[in-house]
């Protein structure tokens, strides 16, 4: 940590506390992670390293775009604490609406969602999945444009069927999908695009749209807000740990997400409940969502230039293992 002058603390969650701080060989302001229990020896460090090197492996796999937190350098301090250091970004999505206290313009959520989706669609295309995707780990920066940050809930999803099935408890509710909260134990991208649905209303509301307050509130929420679509129809269904539940066998009214959401355009709601899709089958993938006609149609005025466009080619995926060579 000699290399770097700890400012203020910016953020503490379930896996670390994060520091603004400045690396005192190059002047430049970073944000450096702290992984819990680093540097006290009351933590098991075989597992600190473990969770050290997927995040920073999910990390250092998507270095170069311009929607996910660029990995500076991962490093184990002799006490077995570890911390990774990226570019400083600025405040959260989460931070920036609390300050502004009401709902984006549909035009700004689009420019938005467009970077999001970038973001998402090129992780999935390295086999990442983010699984804690929420306001809280989408940072803002100086321009107001987007980074997807926090890969520690992250997995590859390559080679998965050789390997132990995943988790379910992943995600923080009010942004976890529903067959993640009916147990699926075997998903996959889709659990981000329906995070990505949640943060798209919030944006345009204001406000959480699924706010649950238990995993079974969560799941009712969202069957009273987008329906359930036929989800018992989905030939994954039974296979789900809590298909039996009661509340997946009572009759539910209809979506309602077009009432609330009376003044999005045509375009913009078939992105919203394209994404919001209670059976994982029908909802959209990033790369799906990206090419709908919100995004792409040109008749519209007010398109925005999506920001990787001048970058795509820039973007170099460097998949997996890499970041071991930055731990130092
Ligand atoms: N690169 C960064 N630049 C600026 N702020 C950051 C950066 N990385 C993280 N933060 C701030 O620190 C907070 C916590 O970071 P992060 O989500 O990575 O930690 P965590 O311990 O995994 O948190 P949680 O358990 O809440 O998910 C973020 O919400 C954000 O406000």
């Amino acid at each position: 940590m000699e290399h770097y002058e700890r400012l203020e603390k910016i953020g503490e969650g379930a896996s670390g506390v994060v520091y603004k701080a400045r690396d005192r060989r190059t002047g430049a302001t970073v944000a450096v992670k702290r992984l819990r229990g680093g540097g006290f020896g009351d933590d098991d460090g075989s597992q600190l390293s473990e969770d050290l090197l997927r995040e920073a492996a999910c990390l250092e796999a998507c270095r170069g775009h311009p929607s996910v937190v660029e990995l500076r350098a991962a490093h184990r301090d002799g006490a077995g604490g570890a911390f990774l250091v990226m570019e400083y970004v600025g405040p959260s999505v989460a931070q920036v609406m609390r300050e502004r206290g009401r709902p984006f313009p549909e035009a700004d959520a689009r420019r938005l969602m467009r970077q999001l989706l970038d973001g998402a669609r090129a992780m999935h295309d390295l086999g990442v999945l983010h699984r804690d995707l929420k306001p809280d780990n989408v940072l803002v920066d100086a321009h107001g444009d987007l980074k997807i940050c926090d890969f520690g809930m992250s997995r590859f999803a390559a080679g998965r069927a050789a390997t132990k099935p995943y988790t379910s408890p992943v995600v923080t509710l009010w942004y976890r999908a529903p067959e993640l909260l009916l147990g699926s134990t075997e998903y996959d991208a889709r659990v981000d695009t329906w995070a990505l649905g949640c943060i798209m209303a919030e944006l345009l509301a204001g406000a959480p749209l699924l706010p649950g307050r238990s995993e079974m509130d969560q799941l009712n929420r969202v069957f009273d807000t987008v329906g359930t679509d036929d989800m018992t129809d989905w030939p994954g269904f039974c296979r789900l740990p809590r298909a039996g539940s009661p509340l997946c066998q009572r009759s539910r009214p209809p979506s309602r997400l077009r009432e609330m959401f009376p003044s999005l355009s045509a375009a913009g709601f078939d992105v919203l409940s394209g994404l919001l899709a209670c059976r994982p089958d029908r909802r959209l993938s990033a790369a799906e969502a990206l090419r709908r006609p919100w995004f792409t149609d040109a008749e519209s005025p007010d398109v925005d230039q999506p920001r990787s466009a001048s970058c795509g080619g820039r973007f170099t995926a460097r998949v997996g293992g890499a970041a071991d060579a930055i731990v130092v």
